[in-house]
C-alpha cells in the first residue's frame, strides 16, 4: 500500500544551530536507508517550507508509524499521513518504475 505524508518540521528556537545541523545529518542517513529499502519512494521539499512530502510503500500500519517514530526528527514534525488507492485512470500499475 501507497501512503503519502507530509512532514513540517518545527524545532524549538532554543536550539542550537549545532544541534539543528545533528539531526540534518542522522535524519539524511535514516531517510537513505529507508530509501535504499524501497520503504521511502521518494521526498520532496514544500518549497519555501520547512516540510517535505514524502512516499512509502508499506503493507503494514503499525510498521509505518514504528518508521516515522524512528526519524531522528520525529519529535520535532507534524505528520500528517494520506493512504492512497489506484485512480481508475491511472495508465500504469508501477508509477516508480516509470521514474
Ligand atoms: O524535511 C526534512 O528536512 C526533514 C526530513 C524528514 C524526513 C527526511 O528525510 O527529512
Amino acid at each position: 500500500m501507497l501512503f503519502l505524508a507530509r512532514m513540517d518540521v518545527v524545532f524549538p528556537e532554543s536550539m542550537t544551530d549545532e544541534t539543528k545541523a545533528d539531526f540534518q545529518v542522522r535524519e539524511k542517513a535514516y531517510s537513505a536507508d529507508l530509501q535504499e529499502r524501497g520503504i521511502m519512494k521518494g521526498i520532496w521539499r514544500v518549497v519555501g517550507e520547512y516540510s517535505n512530502y514524502s512516499m512509502y510503500e508499506v503493507d503494514d500500519l503499525d510498521f509505518l508509524h514504528a518508521t516515522f517514530q524512528g526519524f531522528p526528527m520525529f519529535a520535532y514534525m507534524n505528520v500528517k499521513v494520506t493512504p492512497l488507492a489506484k485512480h481508475p485512470n491511472a495508465t500504469t500499475d508501477d508509477f516508480f518504475r516509470e521514474l
